[in-house]
C-alpha cells in the first residue's frame, strides 16, 4: 500500500453538484460564468440542494424561507456574549456558534430527508446571522434583527451594520456569494462527507467543515492577502516584499490550487469587481498593489490567483473587517456543505481509506520499569 501525498488526484466520491473540468467549473452543469454574471444566490441554493433551477414561485418560496429563519436563538446569542470575544477569532466564533445552534434544533438528530433539508434551511439562514452578530458584539453592540422583506445579500450587510446597503454592495456581495458557493471536494467539503457518512449529523458537518475551512491553506487564505496588501502599503513596496518572500521560499497567499493549472475561472470576476469598487472607494492601491502581485508571481512561479485572491479588497472595498473574511466565505460555502451533506446521505457508504504504515517494525513491549 503506497500513500498519495495529500489525495492528489484521487477521486475519492461520485457527485451530480459541481465539477472541474479542463479548469471550467460548473454548479450542476451551469458554467459559473453565467451564474456568476446572472443568478442571485439564493437561485444558487436551489440548485445546489434539488439540481435544477428554480422557477419563480420555488424561488420565492426559498427566499422568504431563508429570510424567516434568520433570526438566531436568544440562547446562542447569549452563549456568544458569554465568549472571550476580544481574543478568539471569527472562524472559532463561528464554529463555536454553530455548533451551539445545533443543541436548540429539537431536529438536529432527526434524520428523515425532509427534516434534514427543513435543517439545510435553517443553517443557511442563520450562518449570516451568526458572523453579524458576533461582529458586533465583540464592538460591544447589540446584534440586529434579519429584515424579512431583503434578499440574503442585502440581509447579511444590513445586519452587519444596520444600515440598508447601496444598490452596488448588495450586487457585488451577491457576485461573491454566488462564486463561493460550491466547489468539488475541496477540503471542507470532503471534511462535511466525512463526517456525515458515519450518519452523524448535519451540524457536526458542518462544524466539522468550518474547522476545516479556517486554514489558512484553504478559506483562511483570503485574511492572509489582506494582511500581506496592508503590509506592502504601497505599489512601489511590491516588488521587493514579493521577492523577499519568494527568495525565502515562503507561499504567496492567494495563489496556486491543487486542481486548477491555468487558473481559477472565479478569480477574473473577484478582479473585475476588485477594480471597480477600488476606484469607487477611492483606494485604488489596493487594486493596482494586487495585479502587481500576480504580474510577478505568475511569470515568475508560474502561479495564477485563486479565488481569494481578489476576493480580499473586494470585502475590504466592501468596508468588511479583514477577520471577518473566512466567516463570509463560509456563510457562502455552507450551501454547498448542506448540498454535499444531503447527497452524501441520499447515497452513503462510510469513507474509511487506509494508512500506508511507515513506522517501525514489530517491537517487543518493555515493562515501564525497564524503559
Ligand atoms: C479556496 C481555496 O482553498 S483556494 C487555495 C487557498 N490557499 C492559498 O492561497 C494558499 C497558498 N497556496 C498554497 O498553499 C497551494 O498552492 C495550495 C495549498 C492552494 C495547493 O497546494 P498543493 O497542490 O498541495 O501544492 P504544494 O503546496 O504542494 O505546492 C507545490 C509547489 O508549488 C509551490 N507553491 C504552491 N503554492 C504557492 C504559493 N502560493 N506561493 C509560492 N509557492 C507556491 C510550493 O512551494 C511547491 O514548491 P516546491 O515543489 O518547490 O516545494
Ligand atoms: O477546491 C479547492 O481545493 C479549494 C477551492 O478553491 C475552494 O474550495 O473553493
Amino acid at each position: 500500500m503506497t500513500a498519495t501525498k495529500g489525495l492528489e488526484g484521487i477521486v475519492a466520491a461520485s457527485t451530480s453538484i459541481s465539477s472541474i473540468i479542463d479548469d471550467t467549473l460548473t454548479y450542476v452543469g451551469y458554467n459559473i460564468d453565467d451564474l456568476a454574471e446572472n443568478a442571485s444566490f439564493e437561485e444558487v441554493i436551489y440548485l445546489l440542494w434539488h439540481l435544477k433551477l428554480p422557477n419563480k414561485e420555488e424561488l420565492n418560496d426559498l427566499k422568504q424561507q431563508l429570510a424567516n429563519n434568520m433570526e438566531l436563538p436568544q440562547e446562542v446569542i447569549n452563549a456568544m456574549k458569554a465568549y472571550p470575544v476580544k481574543n478568539i477569532h471569527p472562524m472559532a466564533a463561528l464554529r463555536t456558534a454553530v455548533s451551539t445552534l445545533g443543541l436548540y434544533d429539537e431536529e438536529a438528530d432527526v434524520m428523515e430527508e425532509a427534516a434534514n433539508f427543513r435543517k439545510a434551511v435553517r443553517l443557511q439562514a442563520k450562518m449570516p446571522a451568526i458572523v453579524a452578530a458576533f461582529a458586533r458584539i465583540r464592538k460591544g453592540l447589540e446584534p440586529i434583527a434579519p429584515r424579512t422583506d431583503f434578499g440574503f445579500a442585502a440581509n447579511f450587510l444590513y445586519m452587519l451594520t444596520g444600515e440598508e446597503p447601496e444598490a452596488i454592495a448588495i450586487e457585488a456581495f451577491n457576485k461573491a456569494l454566488v462564486l463561493h458557493a460550491d466547489h468539488e471536494l475541496n477540503a471542507s467539503t470532503f471534511t462535511a462527507r466525512v463526517c456525515v457518512a458515519t450518519l452523524s449529523d448535519v451540524y457536526s458537518g458542518v462544524t466539522a467543515a468550518i474547522g476545516a475551512l479556517k486554514g489558512p491553506l484553504h478559506g483562511g487564505a483570503n485574511e492572509q492577502v489582506m494582511k500581506m496588501l496592508s503590509e506592502i502599503g504601497s505599489v512601489e513596496n511590491v516588488d521587493s516584499y514579493i521577492h523577499g518572500k519568494l527568495s525565502n521560499k515562503e507561499k504567496i497567499m492567494g495563489f496556486g490550487h491543487r486542481v486548477y493549472r491555468q487558473g481559477d475561472p472565479r478569480a477574473k470576476h473577484l478582479k473585475a469587481m476588485s477594480e471597480k469598487l477600488t476606484k469607487l472607494t477611492g483606494e485604488p492601491q489596493y487594486y493596482e498593489m494586487s495585479t502587481k502581485i500576480e504580474e510577478i508571481v505568475t511569470s515568475e512561479k508560474a502561479l495564477p490567483p485563486n479565488v481569494d485572491f481578489y476576493s480580499a479588497s473586494v470585502y475590504h472595498s466592501l468596508g468588511i473587517d479583514h477577520d471577518l473574511f473566512t466567516p463570509i466565505f463560509a456563510v457562502s460555502r455552507v450551501s454547498g456543505w448542506l448540498a454535499h451533506i444531503l447527497e452524501q446521505y441520499s447515497n452513503n457508504r462510510l469513507i474509511r481509506p487506509r494508512a500506508e504504515y511507515v513506522g517501525p517494525g514489530m517491537q517487543t513491549y518493555v515493562p515501564i520499569e525497564n524503559r
